[in-house]
This record gives C-alpha cells, sequence and structure tokens, in this order.
C-alpha cells in the first residue's frame, strides 16, 4: 500500500504545480481496511479538500490503483476527525452548502457599518455567480468565512482586472460580520494603507496608526501589488501581518498576479502569503458571463432575453466590469430611445463593441497560430488523425474559438474538417478540465491568446 500511495503521490507531483500539489494532495493519507485488502479509505485533513479531491483527483487516483493493484480495489474518501486546524467549536456539519448557511445570511450592515468596516454591503456570496472560473476561489472564501483564522490564513486571491476580487472580500467580510457582529473588521485598499500610513507619520500618530491595524479581528487588504517598492510600508505591514497570523486573526489579501510575481515586494512578505491558501479567479467561461448579465438584470427588474444577454457575453468575454458595463449601456440607450430591450437594440447599443469584435480573431488565424505553435500543419488540424500530438492542440483550437470568436459550435465543428458540433463541446469542456490542474496547458492558452490579440493590433 505504501509503495502504491507514493507512486500516488510522485505522479501528482510530477503533473500538478507545487502549489496544487501542496494543498490539495500532500496533506492525505491513505489507509487501508484491516479487514479486507480491497477497501482503502483516503484520509483528507479537512471537508474542504476532501470534496475538491473527490471532484479533481479521485478519478486519476483510481486509476493508479488499477494498474498497479492485481485485484479490483475501492478507495473512499473521508475526514480525519482529529485534525487540529478546525476548532471543535467549528466542526463541519454534512455538506459544505448546509454548513454555510447561517453566516452567508446577507448582511444588514449600514451606513454606521460601513464607516467602520468599510465593506460595501452589496458584495456578498448572494450576488457573486460561481463557475468554474471562480469556484475554487469562493468554495475557499467561504470556508474561511466560516472559520475566520482557522482554516486558510492569510488567504490569497489572485486574478485580472475586474474578475470579482474586491467582490468576493467583501463578500467574506460582510458574511463574518452578519455572524459575529462584535467583530474589529476592516476593509482596506493597499493605495489606501499607504495613505493612512503617510499621514499617521506626518501627524505623529504612527503607534494608533499601528495599534489599529494590529489589533483587528479581520483584515480585507485588496490589490497588494499597490505596495511595489513601497518600502517602509511594506514594513509596517509585515508587523501588522505577523502579529494577525499570531494572535490568529484573519487576513485576507488580493492581487493582479500570483504572490511570487508581485513586482516590488519583499521576499519575506511573499513567503508569508504562501502560510495559508493561494486562489486564483479566472476570466468567466461564456456560460458564466450569460449568468451574470442575467443576475445583474434580476436585480434591477430588468427584462432581458437570452438571445440579448448572449449577444453582450460574447462581444465582452475578459473582464465583469466591461461585461457589466455593455449591460448598463443597453438597458440605458433602450430607455433614452423609450423601446424594449430587443435584440436590434442591443445590437445598436453595441455597434462599436461588436464590430471591433467582429475585427477580431478569425479562426483561420486560431488554426494557422496553433499550428505554428505547436508546429504542425494547419491540414493535420482538419485531418481525422487522432495521436495526441495533432488531438490535442486541434482541442486548444476549437477552445480557443469557442472564447474568441462569436462562431456557433456547428461553424466550429465545419471548420474544423467538418466535425460535428458534439465534437467541439467535448473539446472545450476536456481543455476547460484539464487547464485548471494543467500549468503547462494553462501556459500554453495564455501565450497563445497574447499571440492573437497582439497580431490583431499590429496587423
Ligand atoms: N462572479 C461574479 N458575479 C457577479 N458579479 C461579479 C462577478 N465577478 C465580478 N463581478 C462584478 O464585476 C465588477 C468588478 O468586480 P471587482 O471590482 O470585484 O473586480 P476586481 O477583480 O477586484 O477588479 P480590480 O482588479 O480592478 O480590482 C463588480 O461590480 C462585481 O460585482
Amino acid at each position: 500500500m505504501r509503495e502504491f500511495w507514493s507512486i500516488c503521490l510522485n505522479w501528482f507531483e510530477q503533473e500538478l504545480p507545487a502549489q496544487q500539489f501542496n494543498t490539495w494532495i500532500k496533506g492525505l493519507r491513505l489507509e487501508i481496511d484491516p479487514n479486507d485488502n480491497t477497501q482503502y479509505q483516503l484520509i483528507a485533513p479537512n471537508r474542504f479538500i476532501m470534496q475538491w479531491v473527490r471532484e479533481r483527483y479521485l478519478t486519476q487516483i483510481e486509476k493508479l490503483g488499477h494498474e498497479f493493484f492485481t485485484h479490483p480495489i475501492t478507495i473512499q474518501l473521508s475526514v480525519n476527525k482529529s485534525t487540529p486546524e478546525i476548532p471543535t467549536s467549528h466542526v463541519e456539519p454534512e455538506s459544505t452548502t448546509e454548513t454555510l448557511k447561517k453566516p452567508l445570511a446577507s448582511p444588514k450592515n449600514n451606513d454606521s457599518d460601513y464607516t467602520k468596516t468599510h465593506l460595501n454591503h452589496e458584495f456578498t456570496f448572494d450576488t457573486l455567480v460561481t463557475g468554474r472560473a471562480n469556484d475554487l476561489a469562493r468554495a475557499a472564501a467561504q470556508q474561511v468565512a466560516m472559520n475566520p483564522g482557522t482554516s486558510y490564513n492569510p488567504l490569497f486571491i489572485y486574478g485580472g482586472v475586474g474578475l470579482g476580487k474586491t467582490h468576493l472580500i467583501h463578500a467574506i467580510g460582510n458574511s463574518i460580520y452578519a455572524a459575529n457582529p462584535a467583530m474589529e473588521i476592516r476593509y482596506v485598499h493597499a493605495e489606501d494603507y499607504f495613505s493612512d500610513m503617510v499621514r499617521a507619520f506626518q501627524q505623529n500618530s504612527r503607534d494608533s496608526f499601528k495599534q489599529y491595524y494590529r489589533s483587528l479581528d479581520l483584515l480585507l487588504i485588496d490589490d497588494i501589488q499597490f505596495f511595489n517598492r513601497k518600502d517602509r510600508t511594506q514594513e509596517e505591514f509585515f508587523y501588522a501581518f505577523n502579529a494577525l497570523i499570531e494572535a490568529k486573526k484573519q487576513i485576507i489579501i488580493t492581487s493582479d498576479t500570483y504572490p511570487k510575481d508581485v513586482q516590488g515586494l519583499e521576499e519575506r512578505l511573499i513567503s508569508r502569503f504562501d502560510w495559508g491558501l493561494t486562489v486564483t479567479i479566472d476570466p468567466p467561461e461564456l456560460e458564466m458571463r450569460i449568468a451574470i448579465l442575467k443576475k445583474k438584470a434580476g436585480a434591477e427588474n430588468i427584462p432581458i432575453s437570452d438571445e440579448v444577454c448572449f449577444l453582450i457575453a460574447k462581444n465582452l468575454r475578459s473582464n465583469v466590469r466591461e461585461l457589466e458595463g455593455a449591460l448598463n449601456r443597453v438597458i440605458a440607450y433602450a430607455g433614452f430611445h423609450g423601446k424594449e430591450i430587443s435584440l436590434d437594440v442591443a445590437k445598436d447599443a453595441l455597434r462599436d463593441i461588436i464590430s471591433a469584435t467582429n475585427r477580431q480573431i478569425s479562426l483561420e488565424q486560431i488554426q494557422k497560430t496553433v499550428s505554428d505553435f505547436y508546429k504542425i500543419k494547419v491540414s493535420e488540424l482538419h485531418s481525422k488523425k487522432r495521436t495526441r500530438a495533432i488531438a490535442r492542440p486541434r482541442q486548444i483550437a476549437m477552445w480557443l474559438a469557442r472564447e474568441l470568436t462569436s462562431h456557433s459550435l456547428p461553424e466550429i465543428g465545419d471548420f474544423f474538417g467538418g466535425r460535428d458540433h458534439t465534437t467541439v463541446i467535448h473539446a472545450c469542456r476536456t481543455i476547460t478540465e484539464i487547464k485548471i490542474n494543467d500549468s503547462e496547458i494553462s501556459n500554453n492558452l495564455h501565450v497563445l491568446i497574447q499571440t492573437l490579440k497582439t497580431s490583431l493590433v499590429s496587423g
């Protein structure tokens, strides 16, 4: 059994980025049922990790098991009951969703709460749409909201501009505040932290500044990349960070990049960010973009058809703030012209955005860029060849076509040697799934997207 588990560990260590291996796999333990050598228990340190492993990695572990053992085996997942990480007062109930009911009730904060905590009470878990792009970040955020200071500390959330990082940390803050109104909670943008500190130094109130931040129960600090080269601020934050973590007070940090890539941050700070959990928010997939639009329109009681949502979502892909902006533009345009929000009205309102998108990437360009990148021929993308060296780039090209163009599934299928639209769906699902854990694929996609976008600008 030990040998089998070390094979599994080796496999995942090679296949996953170190961060993911350390977070999800390293802490697992495999045990055999003493009375039945076909039954195995995989024990996770907490329910959150257990669910994540079940969804993402169990199939692979079973597959390795089938290759290793000569007899069939069953692997069941369970939580280590004696893990000290979550105190007994916070014992997790049966399912994560049930767990979260209490603290996730919409907080009833008002202006005085805002003044104290600086939380925006509109940014809650209820108003945050979940999809593949943010499900890990949301799940981790909910776990922290349930067990502030004891589950993942700090929680570090990173992702591109306008993807909901601020929304998510306010949601955590609001949720914790709703359950614990006596807690000292503070949301602060990194730039405001810097200005507060400069002011404190100018006004000789350094001690009260230090004392204030070190006495918080929950510190939410947004856009830490603004600390770039602000050495004195970083030093002060470093001490506040240590004091809070030592006192088991929760810290949540957001940034536009992975901690190690944040420019101008001291090494000692970066290494401390690794103490807890780092999660990312990706740009939302098409379905999630549509869901966000429906949620926003629904919140304002604005009737909007699926086809209008589809049009907006197809044309605004990489930033939720811009997606919302486009929706507002359609609503304002319809209002101004005294019309219902129809597809034609939406097309008119977004004419410049749509023509910019249409000017954008073509299926030919995608195929050419992908085949150059993987050093295969464009004709091989059209061919029936199913070797991995061809099939994977073909799936990647289909995924890019779905993400970056407005072509329908049948059109994309046609363009790849007359394939059925279900093949395109399968390709897109496969890439969406593997890019989560496969850093090489994820990096390749990033490079391909950048190359395609750059070629537009330059050509
Ligand atoms: N998953 C989502 N569901 C609903 N609304 C979302 C979602 N993601 C983002 N938004 C909305 O998009 C807007 C931009 O989000 P937010 O300000 O949180 O992004 P950010 O990642 O912090 O951006 P920045 O990098 O500029 O700080 C907000 O109005 C937010 O409510």
